[in-house]
């Protein structure tokens, strides 16, 4: 097995205090966190975030993209259910890392749109692999996720790993002037169901 689990703590947040895991993924040479609350093991379906790394939403409360308010909207969700997991990947810029991030916000901020993008860096639109999912899901004893996501694709690459998700919860949040733009994108060419009328049918 490529991922191992490391150890536990306590994470206290604003939202309530999680459980940290700590994952080490030695095929990609990084090290995942998973945040847990309450019982995630048994056979109700647990709320779900399977959020890929984005230190400029995350961190550094960035408006050029939604990450940083679905992770915290995610963390709100499950304390206020007091049970769920948020699957923090290090995949920072869909799979690209940091600094072809920053390369690709330089052409956007020239005009391309973030599919373009990634294309004019020799990229695919989404380069993330999500099968270090299967041993930390195995190791936590999670059986079936509800999942909170507006990306359609990320459902189906989950249900063929074998990642049994029950049901999409649509996690819509963080839509603000500066990112508008980049959300019309991901509806529009990467099929996220947004429902915001600016982002078109
Ligand atoms: N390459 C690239 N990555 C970006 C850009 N904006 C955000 N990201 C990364 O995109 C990832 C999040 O993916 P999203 O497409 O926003 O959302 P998603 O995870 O597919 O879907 P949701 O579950 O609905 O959030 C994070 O790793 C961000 O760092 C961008 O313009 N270019
Ligand atoms: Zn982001």
């Amino acid at each position: 097995m490529t991922v191992k689990y490391i150890e536990s703590s306590k994470l206290p947040t604003p939202w309530g205090i999680f459980e940290m895991h700590g994952f080490e993924d030695l095929e990609h040479d990084k090290e995942h966190v998973v945040l847990s609350m309450g019982d995630i093991t048994g056979d109700e379906p647990v709320l779900a975030r399977i959020h890929s790394e984005c230190l400029t939403g995350d961190a550094l409360f960035s408006l050029r993209c939604d990450c940083g308010a679905q992770l915290q909207a995610a963390m709100h969700r499950i304390a206020q259910e007091g049970r769920g997991v948020i699957f923090y990947l290090r995949q920072e810029g869909r799979g690209i890392g940091l600094l072809n991030k920053i390369k690709a916000y330089r052409l956007q901020d020239k005009g391309a749109d973030t599919v373009e993008a990634n294309e004019q860096l020799g990229f695919g639109a989404d380069m993330r692999d999500y099968t270090i999912l299967q041993p930390m899901i195995d190791h936590l004893g999670i059986k079936e996720l509800k999942l909170m996501t507006n990306n359609p694709r990320k459902v189906k690459a989950l249900q063929e790993l074998g990642v049994n998700v029950t049901e999409r919860l649509s996690h819509q949040t963080g839509r603000n002037p500066h990112n508008a733009k980049y959300l019309s994108t991901k509806k529009g060419k990467l099929g996220h169901l947004l429902d915001h009328p600016e982002d078109g049918e």
